[in-house]
């Protein structure tokens, strides 16, 4: 049963939840400042696109080590955050920490996301295999850890469309807004152009006028 206890009206008036965000990009050279970081930048420009609600974002960008990173998640969460999207160090590199620094963390894990990321990888790069993003609950709070490659990140939240648009492999995004309601989140509401959630019919809200 989808519980959507927190329903208060959007501090912007648009009637959408408000949601605060966290979005983290672990590199060790973005943030050595060997590259300009590519990862918070595709993060907020992708959510925003993605949804209705007014975004608060809280970013970070750290080093590939796991403690930080630990530290950071559970900062996030305790800072009410609803998701949090994580980018860079999931693959097989001695340094890439990222899936079990979102495992130390986590109540609960979501296999299905794993499962799905790897599917879309696969259909642009063959070494989506060696990704091991995962994706866990803590609290009222998804953390999702997605590709290193700032390309990856949208390729993954929103899947693989044909010519005409029309999607061949679903995004994860699109069971996002649903995993919030289940477990006590916001109401997330993507523009369909993006990403169309999808939400069993009794659990779809009013469109606010
Ligand atoms: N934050 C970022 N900003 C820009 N490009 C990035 C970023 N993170 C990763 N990349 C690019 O994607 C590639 C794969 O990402 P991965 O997370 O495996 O990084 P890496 O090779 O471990 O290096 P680093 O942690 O120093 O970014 C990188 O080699 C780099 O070209
Ligand atoms: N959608 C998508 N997934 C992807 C990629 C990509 O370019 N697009 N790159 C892959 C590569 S090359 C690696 S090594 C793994 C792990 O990357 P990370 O260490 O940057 O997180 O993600 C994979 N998943």
């Amino acid at each position: 049963m989808a519980s959507n206890d927190n329903d208060a009206s959007a501090a912007d008036g648009s009637g959408h939840d408000p949601v605060r965000i966290g979005i983290v990009s672990v590199s060790d050279r973005a943030s050595r400042g060997v590259y300009a970081d590519q990862g918070l930048p595709a993060l907020r420009d992708w959510l925003t696109r993605a949804l209705h609600n007014p975004i608060a974002f809280e970013p970070r960008l750290i080093p590939d080590e796991q403690a930080d990173i630990s530290a950071a998640l559970i900062e996030l969460v305790a800072a009410g955050c609803c998701l949090v999207l994580t980018t860079g160090g999931t693959g097989p590199a001695l340094r890439d920490v990222t899936p079990e620094a979102t495992l130390a963390v986590a109540h609960r894990q979501m296999p299905g996301f794993g499962e799905q990321m790897r599917q879309i990888g696969l259909r642009f790069v063959p070494t989506a295999i060696l990704s091991r993003q995962v994706a866990v609950v803590r609290d009222r709070c998804l953390i999702i850890n997605l590709p290193g490659q700032p390309k990856a990140i949208a390729e993954t939240l929103e899947g693989l469309r044909d010519a005409d648009g029309r999607p061949l492999v679903p995004g994860i995004f699109a069971a996002v807004p649903y995993c919030l309601d289940l477990i006590g989140g916001p109401y997330l509401e993507t523009r369909d152009a993006v990403c169309k959630a999808f939400r069993p019919k009794g659990a779809v809200r009013a469109t606010p006028a």
